[in-house]
């Protein structure tokens, strides 16, 4: 079996003993060497270290070097390390304004444009300040130029159109182009240009607008939906899940394809995902109380049922709920108590998610800083439960979107 070191070495013997043979040829004496005959050289053979032996694929190069088809046990063996996948991704998540979004770098187009994204496992539509969003309307946003991308291609009659949980919106036209995350790139992938944003998108000038990573069932896309990134990516990816690592006041990760080892503690609780809205959907425990919620990265805070909510501060001393502020406000300087809840309890006892009260203490309300809003609110308002932000950031949380579940690790 040949490997590739001794490969080289018998080519370099085989040309050196050839340029000997032929007077005159001179292939170019390599830095370091002398020689005193006029018509020899001495070429070092390095070693690729980069090579790793593999006899399967040995046997394969010395069959396709002589023209032989593979036998069917070697053909058996290659399909199976050629079709497996081998993709996987990993970008930076900086948080912005105490938390209250995290921003991924994320190249779109060729040449490549590099946009700051909001990454939002709470909704479908991959969507950017383009050049066809109104100046008005564009406040200092890094924008997406379709007609300077050689790869763009526009997805004729596609339109969109997207509003969120807090009121905010933005729709446009669609464009089929080249997205690489964190080294991960997925060929004509929907990207949807604004015509239109709300103001709230205007004023938040450190975002280009959202990729989403909920499941492709809400992409808003019409007449014909359009898929996620990680839907286009994940057959192509080692492991058909990401993660999502995000920290307070620093820098985070998403990771596509594998899940690193190093950057949790403990073992990670699955518990299953209900799809069935397009959201990761799943049901953790709080005081002994089963809550349904989503896992939604891009929302800021915790929405939890009432009662959950009034008992927690019920334990703050002068916290209460505030309509001017529509929410539960407490004293600055309170000493918050942790809330922790658990996930894939079961008979296992599943795993135990421990938010720190200082994560509670969201922001001040005013300027004079005595008062503070809190980082875990009621969802009576919303509908839903939603394990945003302020949650993930207190854990290591797998979205596997092959068996439809989500892990959660201390970290
Ligand atoms: C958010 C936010 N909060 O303070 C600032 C600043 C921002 C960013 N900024 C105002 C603009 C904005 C508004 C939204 N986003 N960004 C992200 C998507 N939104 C979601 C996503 C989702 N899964 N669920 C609900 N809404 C609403």
């Amino acid at each position: 079996m040949q490997t590739f070191g001794t490969f080289l070495v018998s080519l370099v013997a085989a040309s050196s003993a050839l340029a000997a043979s032929i007077p005159g040829t001179r292939i170019g004496t390599p830095a370091g060497t002398t020689s005193q005959r006029t018509n020899s050289v001495s070429i070092p053979a390095i070693r690729n270290p980069n090579f790793r032996a593999h006899g399967p694929l040995a046997q394969a190069k010395a069959h396709r070097k002589f023209g032989k088809p593979l036998p069917a046990d070697l053909e058996r063996v290659l399909s199976k390390i050629w079709s497996s996948k081998r993709d996987s991704g990993s970008v930076t998540a900086s948080p912005r304004q105490q938390d209250t979004e995290y921003l991924c770098p994320v190249q779109i187009g060729s040449p490549a444009q590099t946009l700051p994204l909001d990454f939002d496992t709470g909704s479908s539509d991959l969507w950017v300040f383009s050049t066809d969003t109104p100046r008005s309307e564009v406040n200092g946003q890094t924008v997406y130029d379709a007609s300077s991308s050689s790869s763009a291609k526009r997805l004729s009659g596609a339109t969109w159109k997207i509003s969120y949980g807090d009121g905010s919106s933005s729709s446009g036209i669609v464009y089929l182009d080249t997205v690489t995350v964190g080294g991960l790139t997925v060929s004509r992938q929907a990207v949807e240009a604004a015509k239109q944003v709300s103001s709230s998108f205007s004023r938040d000038t450190s975002s280009s607008g959202l990729l989403g990573l909920a499941f492709s069932s809400i992409n808003t896309v019409s007449p014909n939906q359009q898929k996620t990134f990680f839907d286009n990516a994940m057959p192509h990816l080692d492991a058909p899940l990401f993660t999502a690592d995000l920290k307070h006041n620093a820098d985070g990760r998403y990771n596509f394809g594998y899940i690193d080892k190093s950057a949790y503690t403990g073992s990670i609780s699955y518990t299953p995902v209900d799809n069935s809205q397009g959201f990761w959907g799943f049901t953790a425990t709080v005081d002994g109380t089963d809550v349904t919620g989503i896992a939604d990265t891009g929302t800021t805070l915790i929405y939890l049922p009432d009662s959950i909510v009034t008992s927690y501060y019920s334990q703050v001393s002068g916290a209460r709920y505030d309509s001017s502020n529509a929410g539960y406000i407490f004293p600055c300087g309170s000493s918050m108590p942790d809330f922790s809840f658990n996930v894939g309890g079961g008979g296992g006892g599943g795993g135990t998610v421990t938010v720190p009260g200082s994560y509670v203490n969201f922001a001040p309300t005013d300027q004079t800083g005595q008062t503070c809003f809190g980082g875990l609110q009621s969802d009576s308002s919303i509908g839903i439960s939603i394990f945003g932000d302020i949650a993930l950031k207190a854990a290591f949380v797998v979205f596997d979107g092959g068996n439809k579940q989500l892990g959660w690790a201390a970290k």
